[in-house]
């Protein structure tokens, strides 16, 4: 994690993503790569996340209304999917100021669809091996599927780009009240030699963002609504502390978020518990010693971050929910590596800063409004795909809080 090695390319690893997100930030190397993360950094300068708290809110309240719908009479409702739609209509909006009503429209919207079947489709071709060589998976129908739903992603993206280019040409925009969104600062962000991104390197970074922040940030709320269902002492904790930050409002900003300390704690602790990216790969750049074996140049390198989370010689009752594990100065006291849930090091998480804030902002609107309780009939199973997940879904009761 601390030296810049490459992602792990070949057949296990990164590379049946690439037809669908290019050789963007996630997946590509050396000067491309350092380039680039330069680029892109500004997009998630604070001063950029901070105007996107009306969105995270708005969607809480689409998102809060369907839960409350849900949980009429006391019903019980699957909360991943609610959660994917409701990420996937946020970094639309921030990425793209693209408002299309994604929550209500669910997978009628063929770019949602599409999004949710790419996933499942690399994820049906990691476990294939016949699939592996390209020529083979191009003639099976899911092959077919999927190269024909990377055009229709990439087409999306690219009209999208090619209207805000053209805005930016004629210096209009339909709504001058507009917030800057991440394309607005892919598109005029310019290298040492003056030069920018590609229309392609723009549409990559973009499908990326659609890729790496969507069921990852979904994951993280899922699980924290389980965790809140599990543990009601904490719940009530974590209630107590939001009720009191924000008292009778609604919204919450970036001071709010900064306020709830418990929260994080919570929201950390959660990463920690059901780590959402339990794997990554990378390829070793020059031998490298392990344990006193030596892993020989060009080996595809797993990193175990959720067995990390869980080692017996890092934490104390690894397999324990204690949020009280990050209070105060208990995690400067760790090593760096020990808590991993964005990577660490230069190739971590570009999106870190925006996906917590939009938890937290999600997490205190839903506990502010309701008591969640599980289903105690049903079996939560988690199970690694990209991210983690559970199997047959978590499903919760919303009771209006009086
Ligand atoms: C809770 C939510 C998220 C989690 C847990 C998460 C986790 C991670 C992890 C573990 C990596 C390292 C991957 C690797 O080494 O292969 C990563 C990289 C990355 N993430 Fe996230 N991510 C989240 C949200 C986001 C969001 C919202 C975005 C964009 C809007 C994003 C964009 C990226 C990008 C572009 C990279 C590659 C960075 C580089 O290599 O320079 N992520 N993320």
């Amino acid at each position: 994690m601390k030296s810049n090695a490459p992602k792990a390319k070949g057949n296990i690893g990164y590379s049946f993503m690439i037809p669908w997100i290019g050789d963007s930030l996630l997946v590509t190397h050396g000067s491309k790569w350092e380039r680039n993360r330069r680029l892109l950094t500004p997009a998630f300068h604070f001063s950029v996340l901070n105007g996107y708290f009306k969105i995270y809110n708005d969607v809480a309240d689409t998102l809060l209304e369907k839960f409350s719908n849900g949980s009429k009479s006391g019903q019980y409702i699957e909360v991943y999917q609610a959660s994917a739609l409701a990420v996937l209509d946020s970094l639309m909006q921030c990425s793209l100021s693209y408002k299309g009503n994604i929550q209500s429209v669910g997978e009628s919207h063929p770019y949602v669809k599409a999004v949710k079947r790419l996933v499942e489709l690399v994820m049906a071709r990691n476990l294939n091996l016949l699939f592996y060589p390209e020529w083979l998976y191009r003639l099976a129908p899911s092959g077919k599927e999927f190269f024909n739903l990377c055009d229709y992603v990439h087409q999306f993206a690219e009209d999208i780009i090619e209207k805000r280019k053209t805005e930016l040409i004629n210096k209009v925009s339909n709504n001058k009240k507009r917030q800057m969104d991440f394309l607005d600062i892919l598109l005029t962000a310019k290298d040492e030699n003056g030069q920018g991104l590609t229309d392609e390197e723009i549409r990559s970074e973009v499908d990326t963002f659609m890729f790496a922040g969507h069921e990852t940030t979904a994951s993280v709320l899922s699980w924290s609504i389980y965790a809140l269902g599990k543990y009601k002492l904490i719940q009530d904790k974590v209630y107590r502390e939001v009720k009191r930050v924000i008292g009778d409002k609604q919204h919450i900003d970036g001071d709010d978020i900064s306020e709830m300390k418990y929260l994080s704690c919570f929201v950390k602790e959660v990463m920690r518990q059901y780590t959402p990216v339990p794997l990554i790969a990378r390829t070793l750049e020059k031998p490298t010693v392990v344990n006193g074996v030596e892993l020989p140049e060009g080996i595809l390198t797993i990193l175990g971050i959720h067995s990390g989370h869980h080692h017996p010689d890092v934490w104390e009752d690894p397999w324990e929910f204690k949020p009280e594990r990050f209070e105060g100065s208990k995690q400067r006291d760790m090593d760096p590596y020990s808590f991993t849930p964005f990577s660490a090091g230069p190739r971590n998480c570009i999106g870190q800063s925006f996906a917590q804030s939009e938890e937290k902002v999600l997490i205190a609107r839903i506990i502010n409004r309701f008591e969640i309780s599980l289903d105690p009939n049903h079996k939560v199973e988690p199970f690694i795909e990209f991210v983690m997940r559970a199997k047959n879904g978590i499903m919760v009761s919303f009771n209006e809080r009086s």
